[in-house]
């Protein structure tokens, strides 16, 4: 395998969120959804990878493979149970996933919000609530009591996705269907974005930004501008905001393809990963390439990248493939800081644990974890200080 010397610094780990791998997780919206009636969750989370408990684990794991950062989410619903009750009980265990990081020499990277809010939060209208910019930056306050010696900060993970989460009408018939994009709930998340970067920025020592998911929009030839028009809402915007950031975090496992009246489906006989997505290894480096564009040239981190999926070589031919995309983009000029598979663990794929992403898998009766092959690998190329090229 042809590589590249990785840049000086180059971090390389995994990631997870809180509500996928902790268990156990009530006090969210989220889990009243999986617990209503009409839900259209396949299973609840329960006890999700109950990594709440075990995850001195999950981090001696990650750094015996030779990974050097783990970007987890903080729950907001555990840090403030109720409107302007702190929990210092909860500050207190993500702390102690922080000073677990730092034992094993592992950078920890920390997500304020990832999806999930306070069931208090989502009964008070959630993204729509008038004063959710203040909330969110008082809750960026409280947690940067434990933030002292955290170099790298998400605000909130994939806000163009959330819009969809928010705008998503539950119909038990039609399931979820998205009526589009609003760009009131997109400006009033990046409004909480830029207040708790500024919450962030006072502490002096944090990088901080926010994760975008690329979808990597092509266009069916002569639908440039549909396409445009269709990306605008659903990435751009959320890329132009990051602009004056330290950095952004690049979200990338596919591709859509855009035609006059939207996205076009895959052919029946793509390769398809066990969420349905097309197989398509070479998405992260046009995600990153499209981000340097639109952003105009700000640093980026890999917060996520992998594939669903039963055959662990197929994730490491997927990996490497993605990774080729990213060493030509360094080729090029492109400033990337790092790379953070996703995910460290199988885990709670919103709705179901069948769409395993996990470099560790987990025995769902017992919680054993058992490392797959391609963590040993990702943490062979951390080691050697190498990036699959060619
Ligand atoms: O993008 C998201 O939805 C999240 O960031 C993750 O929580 C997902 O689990 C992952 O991307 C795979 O879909």
């Amino acid at each position: 395998m042809t590589t590249i010397p990785a840049p000086n610094g180059f971090i390389w780990g995994a990631a997870t969120a809180a509500h996928q791998i902790e268990g156990g997780n009530t006090n969210t919206a989220h889990w009243e959804f999986e617990h209503a009636a009409d839900t259209t969750v396949e299973e609840p989370s329960g006890d999700a990878v109950d990594s709440y408990h075990r995850f001195p684990e999950d981090i001696r794991l990650l750094a015996e493979c030779g990974l050097k950062a783990y970007r987890f989410s903080i729950e907001w619903a555990r840090i403030e149970p109720e409107k302007g009750i702190v929990s210092k009980a909860q500050l207190d265990h993500y702390r102690r996933m922080i000073d677990t990081c730092h034992d094993h020499g592992v950078q920890p990277i920390v997500t304020l919000h990832h999806f999930t809010v306070p069931r208090w939060q989502g009964r008070d209208g959630g993204w729509y609530a008038d004063d959710v910019v203040d909330r969110f930056r008082r809750y960026t306050e409280t947690a940067t009591r434990i933030l002292d010696d955290v170099e790298w900060v998400v605000t909130i993970n994939e806000p163009n996705m959330m819009v969809n989460q928010t705008e998503a009408k539950i119909d038990t018939e039609q399931g979820v269907n998205f009526p589009g994009p609003s760009p009131h709930v997109a400006q009033v998340i990046a409004k909480a974005h830029h207040a708790s970067t500024e919450v962030l920025k006072g502490l002096g020592h944090v990088k901080s930004g926010w994760t975008v998911a690329n979808q990597v929009y092509q266009a069916v030839p002569g639908y440039e501008k549909e396409r445009d028009e269709w990306g605008y809402w659903r990435e751009d915007y959320y890329l132009e905001q990051a602009r004056n950031d330290d950095f952004i975090g690049v979200q990338s496992y596919l591709r859509t393809i855009v035609g006059p009246d939207g996205p076009v489906p895959f052919p029946d006989d793509v390769e398809r990963t066990l969420t349905g997505w097309e197989y398509y290894p070479e998405a992260l480096g046009h995600a990153l390439r499209h981000t340097w564009e639109v952003t105009g040239g700000v640093p980026m981190l890999v917060t996520e990248n992998g594939m669903a999926t039963q055959d662990d070589s197929r994730r490491i031919d997927y990996t490497t493939g993605a990774l080729q995309g990213l060493a030509s983009a360094l080729q090029d000029g492109l400033d990337i800081r790092g790379y953070l598979h996703w995910s460290l663990l199988d885990n709670y794929e919103w709705g179901s644990f069948r769409p395993t992403f996990g470099l560790i898998g987990v025995d769902r009766e017992t919680f054993e974890r058992t490392p797959k092959p391609s963590l040993a690998w990702l943490g062979d190329l951390a080691q050697r200080g190498v990036i699959p090229a060619g």
